[in-house]
């Protein structure tokens, strides 16, 4: 559902302007307002993006910069890149309230009707690379995602597991190259591994170890749950890996998504957000809600959440902007 069709079902409850990727000079100062949309029961919110001018943005790839009269026509490098954020869609063991962590299970309908309405949501802005886990959850919700995106390239995972698979995988058609966009899978992306809590019902561990008990296994930064990781530790590889890979690509221009899990994207949000381990706590990451960051100058700023605090479960640390 596009978000004005999301408008249409909801009465728009908030609205805060933000600002789109203009790539004709290579930087986000489009003015577009980003509506959080829901019915009367606010845990229905949706989150759309809307022009402010009510029409679609004009999101294009970053053309031939005008040349500076030196005979420089290399596109200039864009001063501004997007990340986007999306935990998975909903799976199968979040429909049954199971904790998941490392078990690799699949998207349910809805988590599969999420990741598209996601897609929808991001159609417009720019996407060169795509990070996803190892995991299908989170690569069926980048791929779903993409299928909407407007420049219709296709999302193509690479395969560098082995230099067999490296070499077999191959694409000699460099015109078929420039329509495809390249889909890095990392293990270190993997949700939590949540030890002897997988497979358990997440309701009735509270009812056996007690509901504080569960809740500072699942929330807290530096408890891990039996024999599993801590947020802590689930950021010692989370976050190395989004500093070590990711953030050169947007160092170079490129922009990025990052498709993941509730807890290595709460720990890589800790990081940007710079949350305290006693913020963290309250942060909560629904399923299949995109979120953005400008990135710029070194520097990391939130632009997809405009829901205020009161908003629980989108992305509810969120100070008003
Ligand atoms: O692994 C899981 O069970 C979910 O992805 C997240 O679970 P949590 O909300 O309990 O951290």
């Amino acid at each position: 559902m596009t978000a004005a069709a999301a408008t249409a079902h909801h009465a728009i409850v908030s609205t805060r302007s933000t600002r789109l990727w203009n790539a004709k000079n290579s930087r986000f100062d489009k003015n577009v307002c980003l509506v959080s949309v829901g019915s009367c029961c606010p845990g229905n919110r949706k989150l759309g993006l809307l022009c402010a001018s009510g029409s679609q943005s004009s999101v294009t790839e970053p053309v031939q910069q005008p040349s500076n009269g030196k005979g420089d026509h290399s596109p200039k490098k864009s001063k501004e890149s997007s990340l986007i954020l999306i935990r998975h869609g909903e799976s199968m063991w979040n429909e049954k309230n199971l904790f998941t962590g490392c078990v690799d299970v699949p998207l349910t309908p809805k988590g599969v009707q999420e990741a598209i309405e996601a897609g929808s949501r991001i159609r417009n802005l720019p996407i060169d690379v795509i990070y996803t886990s190892s995991m299908v959850r989170a690569q069926m919700t980048a791929m779903l995602a993409m299928m909407q995106h407007r420049r219709k390239k296709v999302p193509i995972i690479m395969h560098n597991e082995s230099e067999q698979a490296h070499s077999w995988s191959k694409i000699y058609s460099e015109d078929t190259k420039k329509l495809s966009i390249p889909v890095i899978t990392a293990w270190q992306l993997n949700e939590r591994m949540y030890g002897e809590l997988q497979g358990l019902n997440k309701q009735e561990t509270a009812d056996q170890f007690g509901k504080e008990q569960v809740h500072e296994w699942r929330r807290s930064y530096g408890i891990p749950p039996p024999n599993g990781e801590s947020l802590e530790m689930c950021a010692e590889r989370a976050v190395s890996y989004f500093n070590d890979q990711v953030v050169p690509q947007l160092t170079s221009g490129k922009h990025v998504m990052v498709a993941a899990h509730a807890n290595s994207l709460r720990s890589i949000i800790m990081h940007l957000d710079r949350l305290t381990s006693q913020e963290v706590i309250s942060l909560e990451l629904s399923t299949g809600i995109p979120m953005l960051y400008i990135f710029k100058e070194g520097k990391f700023v939130r632009r997809g959440s405009p829901v205020g605090p009161s908003e629980a479960s989108v992305y509810a640390y969120t100070k008003a902007f």
